[in-house]
């Protein structure tokens, strides 16, 4: 085996561990070249695990197990050495008793593979403190992925010189092959974990090669270890999409926004506003680094270099600026359909084809029972790509940010906009948040559940502890005024007939304006128990072909349904016993009394 390309000691020791332990046919040290992606996307179609899509340039299309298609949310734990640091809300296992049972599983799993060692780093490179990893994976296709959704390779390994601290990340698919043994185009295992050691900032994955279970760089060290670094050092890492607005007048604010998987974020930050004069600028799609700036405001940086989309429901009419960005090609697809003429198709993605083969690699027409894509299907496509990208997206300091959007997919009871009293106010917001599941994760969907800030699948710690940090970002602000503003938005209300009562997409430029127009004080809002929300006329509807009606009904605060979300609300709140900060239960007191609920 040829030498390591790096002095990094302890960085070296864990790879000749994991080898040991795992025993793979050859390592391979990342470097992030053209050459190596050429190498291993060409390896990768040899194998039959990629499939060329020769209408785009430099495309390929994976199909998973129908299986492994997404986030496992059953089999992913915090194993914080006190179960009370994992809290209600995650699955917790003692660290010892997971190390020795992944261990047991890790033995010789990557036989008959290649170890990827893939140096990497989240956000800038040219951060004072930059926040490397390294993932060791027996997947080319992670690695591959890793190309486009990381700063990754032998620049990375150079800057972590012979000490830098970074997050070692292992994952296995959990497939060895053994001598003469045929390989499957998507090897992976029924035995699944996706495993958090918080104290000591490890990430442990075993069993999946789907993105948000492998990509360990992602949820997983973004947000789950994030969460837990930013709880100990003052910052957060949040599930949120970042993006700039620029006024007719040129007034340039930053919005971030949290909403769940599949509630619409990548689209909220590639939107084309519809109203004249409005620009919206793209920083990130999916997660938000926030820490205080020198100017005693929050920043909020994107640690990604690509974008993990949904593909289905993106076209030119919902989601221009995704379409442009993967058109020039670069990108990886997983489990949309292929068209006789070689181009990728989903639904949602104008007239269906007359034939195509779909995810699973059968025959498809429009008559065919089964959607041609799974709902869960994704494009992998780098950053640089997109044509309204803002050149900060690569400033380590990020950008100040002026607003944060809390939002869900619920068919009831949330309004369009909710503009939060006060920092506490929005906090509790973002605590009560609560949306329909989708298919980004394994299990049923369009089950309303609480998701606060969008985080539940993702806060590496106790729940009660991070609303607590939430709150303490508030206090240790200089002065509360630095603070953004808090919204509450719901794209997703629906009629009685089912459809939805506002036309989302780029119409949401409408909303912003809305919340711009807030932070200056001038658009009009009424109170309202739940926060201020517009009048009708406070919101720009010019051109928009929208009945009175249905906007009135998307604005409502309906008493009835916000009484009954106040037993829901309790019931959360009450999951985590003493730990929840009691000036939670003090707004929810405040919200039903203004509700007169008792
Ligand atoms: N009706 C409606 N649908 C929307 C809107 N925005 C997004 N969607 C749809 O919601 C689905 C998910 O949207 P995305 O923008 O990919 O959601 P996301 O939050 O980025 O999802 P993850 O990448 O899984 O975290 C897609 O099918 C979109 O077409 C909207 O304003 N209105
Ligand atoms: O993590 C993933 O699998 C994809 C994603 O962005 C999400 O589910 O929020
Ligand atoms: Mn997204």
């Amino acid at each position: 085996m040829t030498d390591p390309p790096t002095r990094h000691a302890r960085l070296v020791a864990w790879v000749g561990e994991v080898a040991e332990l795992t025993d793979p046919d050859q390592i391979v040290w990342c470097d992030g070249t053209r050459a190596e992606w050429e190498r291993l996307t060409s390896e990768l179609v040899a194998f039959g695990s990629l499939v060329p899509v020769p209408a785009k340039p430099d495309s390929f299309l994976a199909r998973t197990d129908p299986d492994d298609v997404a986030r496992v949310e059953e089999r992913t734990f915090i194993c914080s050495a006190d179960p009370e640091d994992a809290g209600p809300t995650n699955n917790w296992t003692a660290p010892d008793y997971m190390r020795e049972t992944m261990t047991g599983l890790y033995r010789g799993s990557m036989r008959g593979r290649t170890m990827y060692v893939v140096p990497f780093c989240m956000g800038s490179l040219d951060a004072e403190q930059p926040m490397f990893g390294v993932e060791l994976t027996d997947s080319a296709y992670v690695a591959a992925s890793m190309h486009i959704m990381t700063r990754m390779g032998a620049e990375v390994l150079e800057r972590m010189g012979e000490d830098a601290e970074f997050v070692p990340c292992l994952h296995s698919v959990g497939a060895p092959l053994e001598a003469g043994q045929t390989d499957v185009p998507w090897p992976c295992n029924e035995t699944k974990y996706i495993s958090h050691f918080p104290e000591s900032r490890e990430i442990w994955s075993y069993g999946s090669g789907y993105g948000g279970n492998s990509l360990l760089g992602k949820k997983c060290y973004a947000l789950r270890i994030g969460s837990a670094m930013g709880r100990d050092e003052g910052w957060l890492a949040e599930h949120m999409l970042i993006l700039r607005m620029t006024s007719p007048e040129g007034k340039v604010y930053h919005v971030t926004g949290a909403f769940p998987s599949a509630c619409g974020k990548t689209n909220l930050a590639m939107l084309e506003p519809t109203i004249p004069g409005w620009k919206v600028e793209t920083l990130g799609d999916d997660i938000a680094w926030l820490r205080f700036g020198e100017d005693g405001r929050l920043w909020a940086s994107n640690p990604e270099f690509g974008f993990f989309g949904v593909a289905p429901g993106t076209d030119y009419k919902t989601n221009p600026n995704a379409m442009r960005t993967i058109e020039k090609g670069h990108t990886l697809f997983t489990n949309v359909a292929l068209t006789d003429e070689g181009d990728v198709w989903w639904e949602g993605m104008g007239e269906p084809p007359a034939h195509a083969t779909d995810w699973k690699g059968r025959d498809w027409t429009p008559q065919s029972e089964e959607p041609s894509s799974h709902p869960n299907s994704r494009f992998c496509t780098p950053v640089k790509q997109c044509p309204v990208l803002a050149d900060e997206y690569d400033d380590p300091r990020g950008v100040p940010i002026d607003a944060i959007l809390f939002g869900g997919r619920r068919a009831t009871t949330i309004p369009l906009v909710t503009q939060a009293r006060d920092w506490v106010h929005g906090v509790y917001m973002g605590a009560t948040l609560s949306s329909e599941t989708t298919a980004a994760a394994v299990g049923r969907v369009g089950v309303v559940r609480r998701d606060p800030m969008a985080m539940l699948p993702f806060i590496g710690y106790n729940a009660a502890d991070y609303f607590g940090h939430w709150i303490e970002m508030g206090k240790a602000a200089t002065d509360e005024a630095l603070m953004p503003q808090v919204f509450y938005v719901n794209w997703f209300r629906r009629g009685e007939d089912g459809r939805f009562l506002w036309p989302g997409f780029g119409e949401n430029s409408r909303v912003l304006k809305w919340v711009v127009e807030r932070l200056e004080g001038r658009a009009e809002a009424v109170e309202t128990p739940i926060g201020y929300c517009p009048t009708p006329e406070s919101l720009d509807v010019d051109g928009l072909d929208l009945d009175e009606a249905d906007l009135k009904a998307a604005l409502l605060v309906d008493h009835e349904e916000w009484a009954a979300e106040v037993p829901l609300v309790e019931a959360w709140f009450a999951r985590f016993g003493d730990k929840l900060p009691a000036t939670l239960w003090s707004e929810l007191d405040a919200l039903k009394q203004r509700l007169d609920v008792r």
